[in-house]
């Protein structure tokens, strides 16, 4: 048996305030983080962001909300797929999650907190609001440090003014006896970029290029910043989107939470031009976001092996 090498995740230290633009230690970390996305399709960040309190009150207004009546938290239906409540479904009987769509906006987190709570609860809205725009700048450092590393720097700014966020709050229960340990089956991302965000219980499991599956530990303090299906295109092919699935210890006797942001293109996703040469022909035709999601809520979509190439590969 070969030996199995597990590989280390990258950790970007976004707290060191050193890390500004023009430094040599930025330009170093951009490639880092390039090389860790088209290695692993992911890595960890440590940003302090935000502060101890508003880490507590998260999870707190993650328990306010898993705790509503079934009835209120179904009525969290989003017209774009895989946005809205997702709970009771007997193969994957340890999760639920809940989406608020546009949540760095206050009107995306007041509207979804008037649907789960009509005569109000303002801490939750407020709480919710704070902790996506926090995680929105994260993502937006990380894609402005990514396009800079791959040349294309001068096309961040507009490619985050045309971004949208979508938070999930995710909850796992902990397995009953002889009950199944899946709680969330291997995918991979439609977003541009995820930034998961858990609490003290572990579970997310990710598959190496190698497809290998390796277990990530994160501390509480910190994100896990990983790939989607359209960071992908858009790389022409280059970063992994990598497939993962969140799997309960048999023994654990802990709730498994976790808060993700997904970034979603309202433009078109495209690959630069920058991007394309001999080496690297044109992999992925351009194509709306939205229209990935749709295509995946497809039989065809749902089952396909390699979703870009069926839906917007590029036909040689
Ligand atoms: O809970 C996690 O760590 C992963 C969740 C996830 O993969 C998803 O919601 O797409
Ligand atoms: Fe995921």
């Amino acid at each position: 048996m070969g030996s199995l090498i597990i590989p280390k995740l990258l950790i970007v230290d976004f707290t060191n305030d050193n890390l500004t633009p023009d430094t040599t230690i930025w330009s170093s970390t951009c490639n880092d983080i390039r090389v860790a996305l088209e290695n692993h399709g992911c890595f960890i960040a440590l940003y302090n962001g935000f502060s101890t309190k508003l880490q507590e009150s998260v999870f707190q207004a993650a328990d306010e909300l898993f705790d509503l009546p079934t009835e209120t938290k179904i009525k969290n239906i989003v017209s774009k797929p895989y946005h809205g409540y997702v709970g009771q479904i007997p193969i994957v009987p340890l999760h639920e999650g809940l989406g608020i769509d546009y949540a760095t906006e206050d009107e995306g987190a007041q509207s979804f907190t008037n649907l789960m709570w009509p005569n109000g609860n303002q801490s939750f809205c407020e709480t919710t609001v704070m902790f996506s725009r926090a995680v929105k700048k994260l993502e937006n450092m990380v894609i402005t440090m990514m396009f800079e590393s791959y040349g294309v720097g001068k096309y961040s700014e507009s490619h985050i003014a045309s971004t949208t966020y979508l938070l999930r709050y995710l909850k796992y229960r902990a397995p009953e006896i002889h009950e199944t340990t899946m709680a969330f089956p291997s995918h991979t991302d439609k977003s541009f970029l995820t930034i998961l965000h858990q609490n003290q219980v572990s579970g997310l499991e990710i598959r190496s290029r190698n497809e290998e599956w390796i277990s990530v530990e994160y501390p509480p303090s910190s994100f896990m910043v990983m790939a989607g299906d359209a960071c992908k295109a858009w790389s022409n092919d280059r970063v992994l989107s990598p497939y993962h699935k969140v799997t309960m210890d048999k023994r654990g006797k802990e709730t498994r939470c976790t808060i993700a942001l997904f970034s979603f293109l309202s433009k078109k996703v495209e690959v630069p031009d920058e991007l394309v040469d001999d080496e690297h022909p044109l992999m992925f035709k351009a194509f709306d976001h939205v229209d990935l999601l749709n295509f995946y809520l497809t039989e065809v979509g749902r089952k396909s092996q390699n979703i870009l190439q069926d839906f917007c590969g590029v036909q040689i």
